[in-house]
């Protein structure tokens, strides 16, 4: 599986960390920065990650930034994308399970590397249930369809 990752200058040392983690784990992964610790505007690179899903260039995205919130918004923008923000492994199962998430989204600021692992494992282990959640998801896209 091909993962995607960006984020901004809040979440360099933890991106490293999650690409270091995700390729021993056998993930091929593509990193769409930043490496800086410079300031920089988290919509750019939430974008990026959206657009790299929405494209087919990877299968999943994760994105970080301080909080998780600003990035997955800026990622939610891209026609295609349903970017999910959490902090625990529950919410990362149900973001794939219920609303068949495609990138995923945590804090640097807000969780530590290990529970961001824990994440990862739930939410790559887990897949979309389908059903009457497709349904559900299938309403959101037509939000998206209907702009
Ligand atoms: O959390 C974020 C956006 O939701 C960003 O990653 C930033 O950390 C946040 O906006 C604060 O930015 P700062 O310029 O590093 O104070």
């Amino acid at each position: 599986m091909k993962i995607g990752i960006a984020n901004d200058h809040s979440a360099v040392d933890m991106k490293k960390q999650v690409v270091e983690y995700l390729v021993e784990k056998g993930y091929e992964v593509v990193n769409y920065g930043t490496d800086s610790y410079e300031s920089c505007p988290y919509p750019k690179y939430g974008e990026k990650i959206g657009k790299a899903v929405a494209d087919g260039e990877v299968d999943l995205g994760v994105a970080i930034c301080g909080t998780g919130l600003g990035i997955s918004m800026a990622a939610n923008k891209v026609h295609g994308v349903r970017a999910a923000v959490c902090s625990e492994p529950y919410t990362a199962k149900m973001a794939r399970e219920h609303n068949n998430a495609n990138v995923i989204a945590f804090g640097a600021r807000v969780i530590g590397i290990e529970m961001a692992k824990m994440i990862l494992d739930t939410f790559l282990g887990a897949e979309f249930l389908g059903g009457r959640h497709q349904d559900r998801v299938d309403m959101i896209m037509a939000i998206e369809e209907n702009q």
